[in-house]
């Protein structure tokens, strides 16, 4: 039933104005699924890679479009995948592209799903799913890579860990938006966005976490359950291997500086979360602060570990931060997305599934997230392409409760 008979690829807008690649997927009783993949600013060094679109959607229906039809079956994600790594001969998708890869693997399982007609999150995640919802953690001010003339450090994010359900803690989000903007406009401040809406004025980033602290602060008061926040540094790209250190404008911190600085920040903010807080080669680093605060706050690698088993055993090995960022697009399937989900929670780790700055309104990481019982998703706050995940969270806590 499952067997696909069609693979269709073109090529769609993405929130950044660019080009990226969509995926169609049929099936013989007549499912269907339909994914789009999703693009990075900031990327990993070691990520797998994205070609041109028109490329990928070249090389996709010349090398895997073939193994697919006829021979793959869509409720079989690991023949489907199996089939693109087989297609493609590489260990990082450079021959027919992470984001034909990614978009095929992903609507090929909403096909699987739309044949049983169930919804996807439960077709991947099964009757033992859990009962959790994952906590969506909202980008409310950024800079780095995502904005220019704003703060160094890329995102700074909501954290409702205390709302009651996902409603709240989606509307709280936005709550907080909401207050920094007011807090903005209070002090005179421009509020032009970056690439994932978040606000991105021209301040420092100590003053961005006082704001931070006050805009949730006041509306926890309001809402009356307890809001955190926390960071996504993106230390790869402030760290200058030529300054041995990481670069805030004319400020350079050394290594042993940065820890110092990211500990201060969790006890002094009560941090709920800090990403990518060293460099994308620093294990030893990670491992240190992990060991001071990891107690205390999750330390998540992205960049560091881009959702890759083999770089994640490493972290594993080194006792390198307690939690993984999950990207699908960043290692091209959504088996091998699965497989750095089950090694993460098997030793302890906390997977934390996350959109990229660029997306579109497809909401496959919702389903992902609720079907691996991840803690937190990471996917926005406002904005079209963000509420589109967001939405469909809300969708799904009803569906399931
Ligand atoms: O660094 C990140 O975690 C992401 C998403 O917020 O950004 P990008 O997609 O640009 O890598
Ligand atoms: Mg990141």
């Amino acid at each position: 039933m499952t067997r696909i008979t069609g693979v269709r690829l073109r090529r769609i807008l993405d929130s950044r104005g660019n080009a990226t690649v969509e995926a169609d997927v049929l099936t013989e009783s007549g499912g269907f699924g339909r994914a789009a993949a999703p693009s990075g600013a900031s990327t990993g060094e070691y990520e797998a890679l994205e070609l041109p679109p028109s490329e990928a959607i070249a090389a996709a229906r010349k090398h895997a479009i073939p193994r697919l039809v006829d021979e793959a079956f869509a409720g079989d994600q690991r023949s489907v995948d199996g089939a693109l790594r087989a297609a493609d001969g590489t260990d990082d998708f450079s021959e027919i592209g992470a984001n034909s890869a990614v978009a095929i693997s992903m609507a090929a399982a909403k096909a699987g799903a739309d044949v049983l007609g169930a919804p996807l999150y439960q077709h991947l995640g099964g009757a033992f799913r859990g009962e959790n919802f994952p906590i969506p953690l909202g980008n409310v001010i950024g800079g780095g890579e995502h904005a220019k003339e704003a703060t160094h450090i890329q995102e700074f994010l909501a954290a409702p860990v205390g709302a009651p359900s996902v409603s709240d803690a989606v509307f709280a989000n936005a709550q907080v938006h909401g207050r920094v903007s007011e807090l903005l406009d209070e002090r005179d401040l421009p509020a032009g966005k970056g690439d994932e809406g978040a606000w991105a004025p021209p301040v420092s980033d100590a003053e961005a976490f006082d704001l931070m602290e006050e805009a949730v602060a006041d509306v926890a008061d309001d809402l009356g359950f307890e809001i955190k926040f926390g960071l996504d540094m993106a230390a790869a790209e402030l760290y200058d291997d030529e300054e041995d250190g990481y670069v805030y404008g004319d400020d350079v911190k050394s290594t042993a500086e940065q820890i110092d600085y990211v500990a201060d920040m969790v006890e002094e903010y009560d941090l709920a979360y800090v990403e990518d807080p060293l460099d994308e080669d620093d294990y030893e680093g990670f491992a240190e602060l992990t060991d001071r605060v990891g107690d205390q706050t999750l330390i998540c690698g992205d960049d560091l570990f881009v959702t890759n088993v083999a770089r994640l055993q490493d972290g594993i090995d080194a006792g390198a931060a307690n939690s993984i960022l999950i990207k699908p697009n960043q290692i091209g399937t959504l088996t091998d997305a699965f497989d750095a989900i089950e090694l993460a929670n098997r030793n302890g780790y906390d997977a934390v599934v996350s959109h990229r700055s660029g997306e579109t309104t497809d909401a496959t990481i919702a389903h992902l997230a609720v079907a691996t019982d991840a803690p937190f998703i990471k996917t926005g706050t406002v904005g079209g392409e963000r509420t589109a995940k967001l939405n469909e969270l809300i969708r799904i806590a009803e569906d399931a409760t």
